[in-house]
């Protein structure tokens, strides 16, 4: 099983105090040093002297009354944006539901806005997730796709390993008869810098199971998501 599913990193802000990084190590080799022993993450101080670099980077003047608190909030942003680096998928999908008085179709959930952020530009992709998965005697609960697809979403990705991961995810959790995950986004690192391209979308999809095998299931999938069958 992929560690990202089963597992939580240890990744909990140190208590440590920014003084104890050894000062003969400049803060890229630290952060590399940290990432090979795979120590506690730096300290939030650490993490907030580090939005003040980028300030100044970009010409600003960190000591400005208006950016005082900004690497703070910047932070805080992050710990927001990257939660799920802190959630373990295996503890969302837990808990099924028996009685489904021999329900034998798949169960399609579709239109899950999420946002993510791509790891190549650490801008935002956001758009939406169609999640069908069909059971064996036993379902989740609806919300858990969508909180399945946020813990995913909440960490560093590419639109591909985003869809890969939750599918992976149900199937080897939940055990069912196929997976279909279809993702639709908007990537702003393409939208709003580089090429500039605003309204592209980029489609992705992961078929396992039956979907993946029978390609009326696939057909059928896709049909209900464009809402052709309604
Ligand atoms: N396959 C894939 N590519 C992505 C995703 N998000 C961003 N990218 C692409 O990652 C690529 C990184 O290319 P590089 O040439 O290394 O970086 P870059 O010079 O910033 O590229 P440009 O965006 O073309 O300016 C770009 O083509 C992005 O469009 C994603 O989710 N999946
Ligand atoms: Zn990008």
């Amino acid at each position: 099983m992929d560690a990202a599913i089963k597992s939580i990193r240890p990744n909990k802000p140190s208590d440590r105090q920014p003084e104890s990084r050894p000062a003969e190590l400049d803060p890229a080799e630290f952060l590399e040093a940290a990432v090979r022993a795979d120590q506690p993450r730096p300290a939030r101080a650490e993490a907030e002297a580090a939005v003040k670099t980028l300030l100044a980077y970009i010409g600003e003047n960190p000591r400005r009354e208006g950016l005082l608190d900004t690497p703070r909030r910047v932070v805080e942003a992050f710990d927001e944006l990257y939660q799920g680096y802190h959630q373990c998928p295996a503890e969302v999908l837990d808990r099924t539901f028996g009685e489904t008085a021999g329900y034998d179709d798949f169960v399609l959930v579709r239109d899950i806005e999420f946002t993510s952020q791509c790891e190549h530009h650490m801008m935002p992709f956001y758009g939406k997730a169609h999640i069908a998965y069909t059971p064996v005697e036993r379902v989740v609960g609806l919300s858990k796709l969508a909180r399945l697809t946020d813990i995913f979403a909440r960490r560093l990705q590419t639109q591909e390993h985003l869809t890969a991961q939750i599918a992976a995810a149900i199937d080897e959790i939940l055990k069912p008869r196929g997976v279909a995950v279809l993702i639709e986004a908007e990537h702003t690192c393409m939208s709003v810098r580089g090429v500039a391209k605003h309204g592209a979308s980029t489609f992705t999809s992961r078929f396992t199971g039956m979907f993946r095998d029978n390609p009326a299931e696939q057909a059928r999938f896709l049909s209900l998501v464009r809402g052709t069958t309604r």
